[in-house]
């Protein structure tokens, strides 16, 4: 039987401990498939990027489970394993502060690749990512601060693909371009995730690119 790439079941997130706990996610169900993309919304403060750092591994949730490809991804106080890391990886929202700022894009490839998935063989990996995240191959000796933002969008969308993940979280990837860009980025998200079966989950305030993904969820802050 095959599994969707990402789902969550009762996950909920707070802070704080005692009288002074405060939960910051309501419980949240959903699921991805491949090459589907799935949009986040919901008020400002409603948990969005809460859950979007849960996914990303970054924090862990109060109560429920993140399954990855149908094995758990996330338990309270659980280390992600070295081996699984690469299978989800994020897509900044200001790509360029996103990068080492003294490492050329080809540098953070590799350094991505040699830290999540060494197995992989690099130049390939790179050149395929630049590839399909349409990234001019000419550019990859820049520092991230010599691109425009689309083209440090793009680069940013390499390094995620570079090490294979099976899902991309992203959280506002669009907010800081202006509308032409964020309209080819975006639609060169979808592409991706069609073309390469990746799972995309889209963080957004944007209804309108909400609407464009395979499905949505609101989300509301808890009571
Ligand atoms: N480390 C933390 N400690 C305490 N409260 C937090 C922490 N991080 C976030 N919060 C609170 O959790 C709630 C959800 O925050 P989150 O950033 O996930 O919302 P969001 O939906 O992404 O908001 P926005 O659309 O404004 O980015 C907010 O009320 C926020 O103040």
């Amino acid at each position: 039987m095959s599994h969707p790439v990402l789902e969550a079941s009762g996950v909920s997130a707070s802070r704080g401990t005692g009288r002074n706990a405060r939960q910051i996610l309501a419980p949240v169900c959903l699921a991805v498939e491949a090459g589907e993309s799935l949009a986040i919304t919901g008020a400002s403060g409603a948990g969005k990027s809460t859950l979007a750092d849960i996914i990303l591994g970054l924090g862990d949730p109060s109560t429920g489970q993140v399954n990855l490809l149908g094995t758990p991804w996330s338990l309270p106080g659980r280390n992600l394993s070295a081996r699984r890391r690469h299978l989800v990886q994020g897509v900044p929202q200001d790509a360029a502060a996103a990068f080492v700022p003294r490492y050329s894009i080809r540098t953070s490839l590799h350094l991505a690749l040699s830290r999540l998935a060494p197995h992989l063989a690099a130049e390939e990996q790179i050149e395929r990512a630049a590839h399909v995240a349409r990234f001019d191959p000419a550019l990859l000796a820049r520092r991230p601060r010599e691109l425009s933002g689309g083209q440090a969008q793009r680069a940013a969308l390499a390094r995620a693909l570079v090490v294979d993940p099976a899902l991309l979280v992203a959280d506002e990837p669009t907010s800081a371009l202006d509308p032409a860009t964020a309209g080819q980025v975006a639609e060169h998200l979808f592409t991706t995730a069609k073309d390469t079966g990746i799972a995309l989950l889209l963080v957004t305030h944007d209804l309108q690119l909400a609407a464009r993904c395979s499905r949505h969820l609101r989300i509301s802050a808890p009571r």
